[in-house]
């Protein structure tokens, strides 16, 4: 008789796996490197921006209080006694009744305290002297970017554990960051087991079908933030899985397996882990696909087993893997962020387990929508190619139909503090 497993709630599987969560390293990049890194400092503003007043236009720096009383039927005229450009600092020491020619970016002369754009100035020649006449009147700081408007000294810019964007990049340099502090990657190795596995580019024979899991997790490992370390596929033989297992640990953060985590006679990764005197955190988890996915822990080293099933893999790892390296990158928001929205297609049959449906998010007069990608099952691979979301329908009795209303987990979103609630299961009476 085979093992009888207990499936676990999704929540409490992601808990488990949690317990062994861990924050990683710090490690410096230059400025050019950092993109797509986490970052494994607060960036807190060590001057204020703007770092001085500036005018944010081309126009002319006064004194306001030589513009009182200005109108079209009384302009007031200025003399123009300077012109000075961005990265340049004014020398002159401004007498009443006089201004400066000044671009945008420029640091506000002494003195001054207002700008008037070029477009609200009459330009005046006289005796080989400019002049500028204006029709209205501007107050103390009219017009000009005050220092520290934007951000002031001390401020927290960026929190630790936000992936470095181009609007990260920005900040950094902004802040003289030549050197960004940022999160080592964890080493995430992979093993693809099954004898079934051709290489990518092997020719399909009888039997045989080429290894897209190992691709997918490598990539999926990238995307979470972590650092791949690919050994290779393996074929379905005890000892030699058992030891190649053993190595990789040595070198490794954690473990990803694919395949051989189901009760068949060749499924190897239960026995690989209680040799290795494993503690298996779960092997069974009220979900679809991936209710077979296995973690285990050794010396506070996680083996992830995800399944073989290309799309039951590429769940297990969202859920339980995706927030083991994003904790170690220094992440606040871990886990797979959702949202409600609507449902479109109808999932007529009730089934025991909760469902995450592979699917595309959309926008419908305003509302968030998923829309269902191929079919819904553990060993399909195309509808991966289009998903960008799971709706998680709760198990239960009875099934879904397009228009209900349903949870989305987002796969590309900055993430969420809080674990996916396992949702509550439905009823007839839901209906
Ligand atoms: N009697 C039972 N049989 C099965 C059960 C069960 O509860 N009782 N669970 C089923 C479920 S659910 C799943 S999911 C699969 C899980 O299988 P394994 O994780 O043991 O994976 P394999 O048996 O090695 O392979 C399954 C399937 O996936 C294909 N595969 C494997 N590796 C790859 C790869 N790297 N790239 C692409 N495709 C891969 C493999 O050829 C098989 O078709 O077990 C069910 N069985
Ligand atoms: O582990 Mo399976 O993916 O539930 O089909
Ligand atoms: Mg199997």
């Amino acid at each position: 008789m085979v093992e009888k497993r207990d499936p676990i709630q999704v929540k409490e599987a992601v808990s488990r796996v949690m317990k062994y969560s861990k924050t990683g390293e710090l490690e410096h990049v230059s400025l050019e490197n950092a993109e797509g890194r986490y970052l494994a400092e607060d960036i807190i503003a060590d001057h204020p921006v703007p770092p001085f007043d500036r005018s944010p236009l081309d126009g002319f720096a006064v004194q306001s209080k030589d513009t009182k009383g200005a109108s079209s039927s009384n302009p007031v005229r200025l003399e123009v006694v300077e012109t000075v450009g961005a990265g340049h600092v004014s020398t002159s020491v401004l007498k009443p009744g006089q201004a400066v020619r000044v671009m945008t970016g420029t640091i506000m002369p002494e003195a001054c305290d207002s700008i008037i754009m070029f477009e609200l100035a009459k330009e005046v020649n006289e005796n080989n002297q400019t002049y500028i006449e204006i029709t209205r009147s501007f107050e103390k700081n009219d017009f000009v970017a005050k220092e520290g408007e934007e951000t002031k000294k001390g401020e927290v810019i960026v929190n630790a554990g936000k992936k470095i964007t181009a609007g990260v990049i920005a900040v950094l340099a902004t802040f003289g960051y030549a050197k960004v502090p940022v999160a080592k990657k964890p080493v995430i190795g992979i093993y693809a087991t099954g004898t079934e596995l051709l290489d990518v580019d092997q020719d399909l024979e009888p039997g045989k079908i080429r290894n897209s899991n190992a691709y997918m997790i490598i990539s999926q490992v990238k995307q979470a933030g972590g650092e791949p370390l690919y050994f290779g596929k393996l074929e379905d033989n005890f000892e030699l899985c058992f030891k190649a297992v053993q190595e990789a640990l040595k070198e490794v953060d954690v473990l990803i397996t694919t395949g051989g985590v189901s009760v068949g006679d060749f499924d190897f990764l239960p026995a690989i882990y209680k040799k290795l005197g494993a503690n298996l955190l779960f092997n069974k988890i009220a979900m679809r696909p991936g209710s077979v996915t296995s973690v285990a822990e050794k010396d506070g080293q996680l083996l992830f087993g995800l399944s073989g099933n290309p799309s039951a893999c590429y769940v297990g790892f969202e859920l339980f893997t995706r927030p083991w390296i994003q904790t170690y990158l220094f992440s606040t928001k871990p886990y797979l962020e959702s949202v409600k929205g609507t449902l479109k297609a109808n999932f007529p049959k009730a089934n025991p387990f909760t469902r995450f449906i592979r699917s595309k998010i959309a926008f419908e007069h305003g509302k968030v929508v998923a829309q269902p990608i191929g079919m819904d099952k553990s060993q399909v691979v195309t509808s991966l190619a289009y998903s960008d979301v799971f709706v998680a329908l709760p198990g239960g009795t009875r099934g879904y139909k397009s228009g209900d209303e349903v949870d989305i987990i987002l796969l590309n979103s900055e993430g969420d503090s809080a674990p996916f609630q396992d949702p509550v299961k439905s009823r007839k009476t839901d209906q």
